[in-house]
């Protein structure tokens, strides 16, 4: 029998949980270890070939992902993937943003990305992100131009809960470290 070699730890920063679900689907489905991002140090990593790393995204920035890129030239050898999770829909323009704004170019080539929808609850909210999609919700009202669709559909979300997790989503990752 073939002896399994690659190890996989997957790790995540979560606030609201859906982050913290997706990490949870892929650890299982990959017989990963897994972690919240508190309590892994960089050392930790270097006993595995995979580390995939999940972070809910916030103002663009993917949450706990600096234990990869503050550490880059020390983890570079390994198979690094990185999932965030926001509620943007998951356009080519979007996902461009988010790399863009989180990856330097040695870490584009080298980091394996993936984006996945998660859920947002207005009123579950902590008092500062409240403050935040306030401030989000004013200024698309402000707005002149028509808003499109998924404007109109995050403007009504702060009235109606959305919840996008789905266990399918993951597919990609799961077979991209599978391969
Ligand atoms: C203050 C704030 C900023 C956010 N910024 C973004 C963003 O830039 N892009 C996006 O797609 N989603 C954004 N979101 C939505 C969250 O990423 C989304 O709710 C995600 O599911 C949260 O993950 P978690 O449940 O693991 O905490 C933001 C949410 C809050 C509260």
């Amino acid at each position: 029998m073939k002896e399994q070699t690659n190890k996989t730890i997957v790790i995540y920063k979560s606030k609201y949980g859906s982050t913290k679900q997706y990490a949870k689907w892929i650890a299982q489905e990959v017989k990963g270890d897994l972690f919240e991002n508190s309590e892994v140090d960089v050392s930790d990593l270097q006993d595995y070939d995979n580390i995939v790393l999940g972070g809910s995204l916030h103002a663009v920035g993917i949450k706990g992902v600096k234990v990869l890129t503050e550490n880059f030239d020390r983890l570079k050898d390994k198979q690094l993937i990185v999932f965030a999770v926001g509620c943007s829909p998951a356009t080519e323009d979007v996902i461009n943003h988010i790399i863009n704004h989180n990856f330097i170019e040695k870490m584009k080539e080298k980091i394996k990305f993936f984006y996945l929808r998660g859920a947002f609850n207005y009123k579950k909210l902590s008092l500062i992100d409240k403050l935040m999609m306030l401030a989000l919700k004013f200024k698309l009202k402000m707005q002149k131009e028509a808003l499109d669709e998924d404007a109109k559909r995050l403007l009504d979300s702060y009235d109606n809960p959305i919840d996008w997790t789905d266990k399918e989503a993951i597919a990609p990752i799961v077979e991209y470290i599978n391969r």
